[in-house]
This record gives C-alpha cells, sequence and structure tokens, in this order.
C-alpha cells in the first residue's frame, strides 16, 4: 500500500486527495493542526483517515503533499526535516511560487529524503476543501521543479503518481517557473484586485457602478475574489518578479493612454487585433469540471428556485449540464450562473435555447 500524506487538505490538496483516494493501492493520510478540521475532511470522504499529529502522518508516508500557503512551508520543511521519514520517501509541494522553497529545501538535510518542488496550473478563487474537485487537473499542466541532484527515478516515481491527476506534467527551472507564472497569474491576480478596488472606491457616491457590471467586469475580476493569505503569500515570495513586472504594466497602461492623448484610432485596433490573435492562439486545454472550457454565463433574479428552472429547461431539450455554478448572487443584484458543458454543441444549444425564452446569455 502506498502512503500520501496531504498536509493542508484544502481547495488544491483536497483535490489531490480525491484523485488519489480512488486508486486501491492508495491510503491517503490528511493532516491538519486543528482537530476540526481534520474532523471535516474525514466527514467529507476526501481522505481515508487524519490526524493532527505532524509526525504520525510524516513519519509513515512513502509521499507527502504540502499545500499550505507558501508562507507556511518553511516551517513544515523544518519540521519535516526533524522527523525520521521513511527511506525514498518523496516531499513535494504545491505552491505557486518555487525558487524559495527550492532553495529552503536546498538547505536542510532530508536524510534518505527527496523534495521536489510542484505547482498545478489549475484552481480557482475558491478555496478550502468544499471546493475541491477530482477532476480540477484534468488536461491542466502540473510544473515540476526538481533540483539538478534529484535522481531521474525519483523523478520518475513522482510523475507516475501524479498521472491519478490526468494532468500534463512538465519540467522546469524554478526561476523561470516564478518569472513565467508571475505574468501570467500573479500579474493577473493585482490587477483584478486593483480594478475592483478603484470600482469599489467609485460605488462608495453611487451605486450605480455595482449594479450595473456586467459580463466584462465579471470576467477579468473573477480571480479577486481568491483567498487574501494564499495571495499575500505569494506576491511576497515573489516580489522582485513581481515589482519587475508591475513596472512594465504601468508601462502599457502609459502607452494606451499616449495613444487615447493622440485620437491614435488606428493604434488602438491594432492593440485589440494584437491581443486578439494571441489570445486566440492559446491552446483549449480546460477540460475538468471547474474550468471546461464550454461554459457560459446567465444574468438570473435572485429568486428561489431559478436554479431548478434553468437545469429543468436544458434537460426538457435534453442538453446535457457537467455543472453549473453560482458566481454571484446578492440580494436585490442579479446573480450569475456559469453553466458548463462537455461539448460545444451543446453548450451553443443551451444559450439558444435560454436566449429565446428570455434569459440574458453570454460567454
Ligand atoms: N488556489 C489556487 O488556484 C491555487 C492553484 C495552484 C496552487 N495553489 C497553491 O496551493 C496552496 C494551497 O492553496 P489553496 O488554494 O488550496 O488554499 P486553501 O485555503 O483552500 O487550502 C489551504 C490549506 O492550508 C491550511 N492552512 C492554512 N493556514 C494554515 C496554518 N496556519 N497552519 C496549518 N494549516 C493551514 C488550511 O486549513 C487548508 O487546508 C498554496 O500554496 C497556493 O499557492 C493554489
Ligand atoms: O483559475 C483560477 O482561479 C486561478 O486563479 C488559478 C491559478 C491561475 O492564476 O491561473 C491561480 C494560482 C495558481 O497558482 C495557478 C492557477
Amino acid at each position: 500500500m502506498i502512503k500520501v500524506a496531504i498536509f493542508g487538505v484544502g481547495l488544491i490538496g483536497g483535490s489531490l486527495a480525491l484523485c488519489f483516494k480512488n486508486d486501491p493501492n492508495i491510503h491517503v493520510i490528511g493532516y491538519s493542526n486543528r482537530q476540526s478540521s481534520i474532523e471535516k475532511y474525514l466527514q467529507r470522504g476526501v481522505v481515508h483517515s487524519a490526524t493532527t499529529s505532524l509526525k504520525e502522518a510524516a513519519e509513515q508516508a512513502d509521499f507527502i503533499f504540502l499545500c499550505v500557503p507558501v508562507g507556511l512551508l518553511e516551517e513544515y520543511m523544518i519540521e519535516l526535516s526533524k522527523c525520521e521519514l521513511k527511506s525514498g520517501c518523496i516531499i513535494t509541494d504545491v505552491g505557486s511560487t518555487k525558487a524559495a522553497v527550492a532553495k529552503r529545501a536546498n538547505q536542510l538535510a532530508f536524510a534518505d529524503a527527496y523534495f521536489i518542488g510542484g505547482h498545478p496550473m489549475a484552481g480557482s478563487e475558491r478555496s478550502g476543501v468544499e471546493a475541491a474537485s477530482s477532476h480540477l487537473y484534468e488536461n491542466a499542466y502540473y510544473i515540476l521543479t526538481p533540483d539538478k541532484q534529484t535522481p531521474a527515478l525519483v523523478v520518475e516515481r513522482l510523475k507516475q503518481l501524479l498521472t491519478l491527476t490526468k494532468a500534463n506534467i512538465v519540467v522546469m527551472d524554478a526561476d523561470e517557473h516564478d518569472e513565467v507564472v508571475g505574468a501570467i497569474s500573479h500579474l493577473p491576480h493585482m490587477i483584478a484586485v486593483a480594478l475592483v478596488n478603484q470600482i469599489r472606491q467609485y460605488n462608495e457616491n453611487n451605486e450605480l457602478y455595482e449594479m450595473l457590471a456586467a459580463g466584462g467586469f465579471r470576467d477579468i475580476t473573477r480571480i479577486a475574489s481568491s483567498d487574501p493569505i494564499v495571495w499575500r503569500d505569494i506576491l511576497l515570495h515573489n516580489k522582485e518578479v513581481v515589482l519587475r513586472l508591475l513596472h512594465d504594466w504601468s508601462k502599457q497602461m502609459t502607452d494606451f493612454a499616449s495613444i487615447l492623448q493622440n485620437d491614435d484610432g488606428k493604434a488602438i485596433i491594432a492593440a485589440f487585433e494584437q491581443a486578439g490573435q494571441f489570445r486566440s492562439k492559446m491552446p483549449e486545454r480546460r477540460k475538468g469540471i471547474i474550468q471546461s472550457i464550454y461554459d457560459c454565463y446567465v444574468d438570473v433574479p435572485d429568486h428561489p428556485g431559478i436554479i431548478g428552472n434553468i437545469a429543468g429547461e436544458l434537460g426538457k431539450q435534453r442538453i446535457n449540464l457537467s455543472n453549473i455554478q453560482i458566481i454571484e448572487s446578492r440580494e436585490d443584484i442579479p446573480g450569475v450562473l456559469r453553466l458548463s458543458f462537455h461539448d460545444q454543441l451543446s453548450l451553443d444549444q443551451a444559450m439558444e435555447h435560454l436566449q429565446s425564452i428570455g434569459y440574458a446569455v453570454h460567454m
């Protein structure tokens, strides 16, 4: 029996636990320092067993996944270096930054255990074990950043286990990871938060901002609802890279401003065309439940029974939904539902039908 210990069974750790748990040769142990958390893990059936003893979880494990905010990784690595780990044990993490943890792992002595940095490029703005899904990693990239000294066979063992996530494994250098992921993940999170806060300030004097915010604003700002602690740690750990990216971002905004100052319509068209072309080349690989590409959004009045009504309407047309998720719903403000489908045809049929019966549907 292979024993996999997951430290921090939240969105990312819980989704990994669900991927591993169905394999009859794997026993998944959940670790949290809080009794209430381990009770929740067991209640939700995400792990086979759970403990508040770090030593107990660590010392029986063949694989240890550190799935806590990146600011806690160092503390956990130090604790693990004091444990009597199994010979050949592989410690890995899922943190969104990789250089700092790689450096720390190099400084610590792990007897006969190995550390391999990891980062699944999938997630959501939601957090906690309640948001975990066994489909989260399907077709996503899962990055590994092994040290050059790590034996190839050890990396292979981790890759083998991770096939259960149905993700595509890619190996890269930790510093390069932080550069690239800083640009395509960390920078967008800061932009989304800054944008929402800008509008939040306007809204203090005029609630029309909040009321009229539609698809465009919601699409670009979904990730502004991400967990503040997780993101505090990510941004502080990748500070140097992120500061450089912010500098480049300010330049982009200044360039836009001068295009407008000059009434340069051609430059506006060129900017949209270049962006559109680049974006349309991006691979359409997100087919997990949370990140289905066959998604549409429906604006819905916030009253009971609306989800049942939409699901019923689609059922009558024999259109199969793969997922339905409430994106936002508050008193007096229209909510938004995200509907996911398995294929383009179902998506097209659903949009056409819902529009024909009066729903506002958009991509
Ligand atoms: N959210 C994403 O989209 C995403 C994607 C890829 C990687 N990651 C990385 O995954 C890691 C976990 O993020 P998540 O989104 O699953 O967050 P989460 O909040 O859903 O889960 C975090 C887990 O860590 C535990 N934890 C938090 N503070 C703790 C503390 N002080 N002591 C002990 N345990 C503590 C929580 O109980 C929870 O089980 C982070 O390092 C993050 O950078 C996140
Ligand atoms: O889809 C989302 O909501 C995410 O924020 C996922 C996302 C990303 O930025 O793409 C966030 C953090 C990660 O470390 C990896 C993936």
